[in-house]
């Protein structure tokens, strides 16, 4: 039998739906992604912590899911908003239907959503705050009202620090390549992992998508992957040829242990290259400072110029910040812009062997059009040799 969900904004409007995930209520900051596939990579990124997604694209769940399309370990969203929940979850590598994953991770859908109406609604106020009640919480007289409540009750994410709160609390080895047909990730470990992998990268953890790890790794990178709030010192002691810095979810802004370790990895000549909330950082630890975007980006279809080349590439995105490009000092270089509403994309020290991307270079979903930004990342550490 269905069950009763709710969703509310905090401008007041008010969606009735079907419970596809867990019962119960959940709040956050409600954003719509674009993306045709890769709803399971989308959950389960970290950088959507506190976000509830809606997804435009109006079938979700009609491959199921599986062990292997993960960029972390579990499920990051606080929710899940669709329009239509196909009856059958059918694919060779589907092993569990949409709603049982959402149930097991103890998550709340809600389906049967007039998702174009929210997404018209977002597009235009902006990301709101909002509220998910599912099952015998979105029953009786007052489920309105308490939806309502719970949507104007959540904080918002500017000036929220997650990356710490998602970060790894301990150091860890990366040995997992990128992903072929037959064989799925590849262990990258080998029988003699320094040759094959000549450069050491330390990962800053703020909310890191597994597959950024995967091409770097695939790309002759031995990861050490370290928490978040790790002191500069401490990376510098583990000898890095290059740092990374990753994407996460929340405001850039109060990271200031992050733009700290940052700033002192940039005193020396490690190639740096950031990606995300990890490119917002690269910024402020710069000078440049930045900005709650409206609605953000959040999709697989997002036309993004190399300003250097003219070129055009189509870009995975997944922010609602953005480091204001009418802020950067004199060594801080614009190097990408969005072709959707102008906004910078793209950075580059001109002091030092540091750059960054906001988009997703690693897609997981998306195209990999941007790719070419890892391989960049390794000759940067080559050079230095
Ligand atoms: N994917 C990310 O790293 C997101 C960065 C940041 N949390 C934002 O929303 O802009």
């Amino acid at each position: 039998m269905n069950k009763p969900a709710i969703l509310a904004l905090e401008d007041g409007s008010v969606f009735h739906g079907t419970a596809i995930g867990a019962d119960g209520q959940t709040s956050g900051e409600v954003v719509f992604n674009t993306a045709m596939t890769g709803y399971q990579e989308i959950l389960t990124d970290p950088s959507y912590t506190r976000q509830i997604v809606t997804l435009t694209y109006p079938h979700i769940g009609n491959t199921g899911v599986n062990a292997e399309d993960v960029e972390s370990g579990a499920i990051a969203a606080s929710g899940l908003v669709i329009r239509d929940l196909p009856l059958l979850a059918s694919s060779f590598r589907c092993e569990q239907t949409l709603s049982d994953y959402l149930k097991s991770q103890n998550v709340l859908g809600i389906a049967d959503i007039d998702t174009r109406r929210l997404t018209r609604i977002l597009r235009d106020k902006g990301a709101q705050n909002g509220a998910i009640l599912a099952g015998s919480d979105a029953e009786g007289d007052d489920a309105v009202d308490r939806a309502l409540a719970a949507a104007r009750a959540f904080p918002g994410l500017k000036g929220m620090d997650l990356a710490k709160v998602v970060s790894c609390q301990t150091p860890y080895e990366w040995n997992e390549g990128e992903w072929t047909l037959g064989t799925g990730y590849a262990d990258v470990s080998g029988p003699d992992g320094k040759a094959e992998r000549p450069f050491h990268v330390v990962a800053y953890d703020y909310g890191t998508k597994r597959n950024i790890l995967r091409m770097l790794a695939s790309r002759g990178c031995r990861l050490t992957v370290v928490p978040a709030q790790t002191p500069a010192a401490e990376v510098l002691a583990m000898n890095p040829d290059g740092v990374f810095l990753a994407n996460g979810p929340g405001d850039p802004e109060p990271c200031d242990y992050a733009i700290k370790a940052i700033q002192e990895i940039l005193e020396t000549t490690i190639p740096v290259f950031g990606i995300c909330l990890g490119h917002q950082l690269l910024a402020l630890a710069s000078g440049a400072r930045t900005m709650k975007m409206g609605h953000g980006h959040h999709g697989a279809n997002h036309p993004v110029q190399d300003l250097d080349t003219g070129k055009v590439m189509i870009t995975s995105q997944n922010h609602g910040f953005a480091a204001d490009e009418a802020s950067l000092p004199a060594n801080l270089r614009a190097t990408h812009r969005s072709l959707f509403d102008g906004t910078l994309q793209g950075i580059e020290r001109t002091d030092r062997p540091a750059f960054s991307f906001q988009g997703h270079p690693e897609a997981s979903p998306g195209p990999r059009d941007v790719s070419p930004l890892f391989d960049r990342f390794v000759t940067m550490m080559k050079e230095r040799r």
